[in-house]
C-alpha cells in the first residue's frame, strides 16, 4: 500500500518506520527530521532495532496515498486536514489522543475517516531516530462504530507490518475510554511532576480516578456506554503498565509546549456543559493547564 504519515514526530515515525517495513511510506513532517530521514533513513531504537528508508517531506500537500495515518497533535489536526485535502487519499486513519480530532479530518476530507487508538510509546530523541519505550496496539476501526471494508483493509496493512492491530466495531465507546485514561492520566500527572504509576497509590490518585468517573458521566450522556468503575480501573491498568512514563502532557509542559488539554479535559469539560453534567474535576485540570498555557514563553 501507498501510506502517508502525517505528522513524523514521535509516534508517528515510529508507526511510520514500522509501516515502511512492509509498504511505500511517505512521512509528512518537519527538518530536521525529514532532512535527516532523507539522508541516512530512519533509525527504530528501544523495544526495536532497525532501520528503513521511508520517503520523506515536509510538504503534506498534493499527496497519493491509498491510506493517511495522521499523527499531530490534537491542535494542529485542523492544518493537517485541509493539508491532505489537496491531494487523492482514499482513506484516513488518526491514531491521536483527544477527542474530535474524527471530525475535524472528516470536514474538508472526501473519503472515509477511521478511528484509532494507539498505546505504542515513541520519543524521537535525535533527528532521524525514533525510540520505542513501549510495545502496544493499536485498536482501529469505523468513527461511528459497526464494520467497514476501508476499516478491514487499514487493519489488515498494520497488522502485514508486525503492528499490533485489533479492528473494533466499537470505536465511540473505546475512544471514550481512552479519553478517561487521558483524562485521569495526563493533566494530573503534568500539574503534580509525578510519573504515572504515583497515580496508583499516591495523594493524586482520587484525582485521577474523579477526572476518569466524570468522563465516563459525559459519555452516558452522550450515550455511549462506559461505566464508572470500569473508566477508573482504566486508568489503574494503564497507570500501572505505564508507570515509569513521563505522560506526553508532562513532557509538554516540562518543555514549555503547548498541551492538548483542550482535546482532553477540555473536551469532557465543554459536552458536560452542553449536557449539564457537573466535572468540577475536569473543569479544575482544564483552568489550571490554560492558565499555565496562558503564561508560557510563545513558540
Ligand atoms: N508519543 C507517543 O508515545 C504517543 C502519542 N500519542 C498521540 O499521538 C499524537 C502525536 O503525538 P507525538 O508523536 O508525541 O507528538 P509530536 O509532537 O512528537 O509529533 C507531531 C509532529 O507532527 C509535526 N507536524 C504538525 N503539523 C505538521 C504539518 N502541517 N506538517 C508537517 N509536520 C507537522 C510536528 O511538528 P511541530 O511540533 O514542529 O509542529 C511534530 O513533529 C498526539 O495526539 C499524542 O497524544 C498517542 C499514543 C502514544
Ligand atoms: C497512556 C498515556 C497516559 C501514557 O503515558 C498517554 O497516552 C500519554 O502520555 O499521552
Amino acid at each position: 500500500m501507498d501510506i502517508v504519515v502525517f505528522g513524523a514526530g514521535s509516534l508517528g515515525s515510529l508507526v511510520g518506520g514500522l509501516l515502511a517495513r512492509e509498504h511505500a511510506v511517505t512521512l509528512v513532517g518537519r527538518d530536521p527530521h525529514v532532512a535527516a530521514v532523507r539522508e541516512s533513513g530512519l533509525r527504530v531504537s528501544g523495544e526495536y532495532d532497525f532501520t528503513v528508508a521511508p520517503e520523506a517531506t515536509t510538504d503534506g500537500t498534493d499527496l497519493d496515498a491509498d491510506l493517511a495515518v495522521v499523527t499531530v497533535k490534537a491542535f494542529d489536526t485542523e492544518d493537517a486536514a485541509e493539508t491532505l485535502a489537496t491531494g487523492r487519499i482514499d482513506a484516513v486513519l488518526s491514531l491521536q489522543n483527544g477527542m474530535g480530532n474524527e471530525e475535524t479530518l472528516a470536514r474538508p476530507l472526501d473519503c472515509p475517516v477511521l478511528a484509532g487508538t494507539a498505546t505504542y510509546g515513541a520519543v524521537r530523541r535525535e533527528p532521524g531516530a525514533v525510540e520505542c519505550t513501549g510495545r502496544g496496539e493499536v485498536v482501529l476501526g469505523p468513527r461511528e462504530g459497526g464494520t467497514s471494508e476501508t476499516a478491514d483493509g487499514a487493519g489488515r496493512a498494520l497488522a502485514a507490518a508486525g503492528i499490533e492491530t485489533t479492528v473494533a466495531d466499537d470505536m465511540p465507546r473505546r475512544l471514550w475510554e481512552k479519553l478517561a485514561v487521558n483524562a485521569g492520566i495526563n493533566a494530573t500527572t503534568a500539574l503534580a511532576r509525578v510519573e504515572n504509576g504515583a497515580l496508583l497509590d499516591g495523594p493524586a490518585r482520587e484525582v485521577a480516578g474523579d477526572a476518569a468517573r466524570e468522563t465516563a458521566r459525559v459519555a452516558r450522556a452522550e450515550g455511549v456506554e462506559l461505566g464508572e468503575s470500569e473508566a477508573v480501573r482504566a486508568v489503574e491498568r494503564v497507570a500501572e503498565a505505564t508507570a515509569a512514563n513521563t505522560s506526553s502532557m508532562r513532557q509538554d509542559v516540562q518543555a514549555g509546549r503547548r498541551t492538548e488539554v483542550e482535546a482532553i479535559n477540555g473536551y469532557v469539560f465543554s459536552c458536560a456543559r452542553e449536557r449539564g453534567v457537573s466535572v468540577p474535576v475536569n473543569r479544575t485540570l482544564t483552568k489550571l493547564l490554560r492558565a499555565w498555557e496562558r503564561e508560557r514563553p510563545q513558540d
